[in-house]
């Protein structure tokens, strides 16, 4: 991965373990919000991705690249690429079990990706300092030992759920996310 000095993590760096209460290794991680473009279930023409934490510490996820997909003919948008980048790292996070939101995601494409590819993704936290989460994350074509199509390097900040009640929909955060009170 080439990647900026923004996303490689300070000295003082250290790694993520398992958290006591996370999912056990094999779980499969819910979605954080049913609207979301990368993850919701109730989105009409979203990603719609789920991911398996093998380890409590990363996570594996695959994306079907589809028509609705497409930047030039038959192949997927690279843009698009970016959101699964983004949205596994995003999945990674939620292991911390604090609100993360992405500062800065960096991305290399290496091979063009066809529609009806499955993409096998795998996210991963190379240290965390701060409130700063240094992550990586890449896409093989057809199996998890496939050529790597794509990877990415981010920058995510850690964020109070304020974030999200301040600047987003505060009732849509009630709703799905039980534990929350906004004005506790
Ligand atoms: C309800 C559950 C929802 C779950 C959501 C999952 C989301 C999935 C991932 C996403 O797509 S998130 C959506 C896209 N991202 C955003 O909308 C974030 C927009 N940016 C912000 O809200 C703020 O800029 C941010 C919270 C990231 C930082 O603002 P703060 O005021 O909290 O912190 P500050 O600006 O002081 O920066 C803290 C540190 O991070 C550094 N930093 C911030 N942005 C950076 C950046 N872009 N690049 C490099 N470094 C950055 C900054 O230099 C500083 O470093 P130092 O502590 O060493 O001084």
């Amino acid at each position: 991965m080439t990647r900026s000095a923004l996303t490689t993590p300070p000295p003082d760096a250290v790694l993520p373990r398992p958290l006591p209460g996370g999912p056990a290794p094999g779980a499969t991680l819910g979605s954080h919000y049913s609207g979301c473009f990368g993850c919701g279930e109730d989105h009409p023409t979203g990603l719609r991705l789920t991911a398996v934490t093998p380890d409590g510490v990363t996570v594996v996820a695959t994306f079907t690249v589809g028509t609705a997909h497409q930047g030039a003919p038959g192949l997927a948008h690279g843009g698009v690429l970016a959101t699964a980048m983004d949205e596994v790292i995003g999945m990674l996070v939620w292991l911390f079990q604090r609100p993360y939101v992405t500062a800065r995601l960096e991305t290399d494409y290496l091979a063009p990706v066809p529609v009806g590819t499955v993409l096998h993704m795998r996210a991963w936290c190379n240290g965390m300092s701060g409130r700063k989460a240094y992550l990586e994350a890449e896409g093989r074509i057809g199996s998890p030992d496939g050529p790597v199509a794509v990877r990415a390097a981010a920058l995510f900040i850690e964020v109070g759920m304020e974030h999200f009640a301040e600047h987003g929909d505060a009732q849509a955060i009630i709703d799905e996310h039980h534990e929350y009170e906004v004005n506790p």
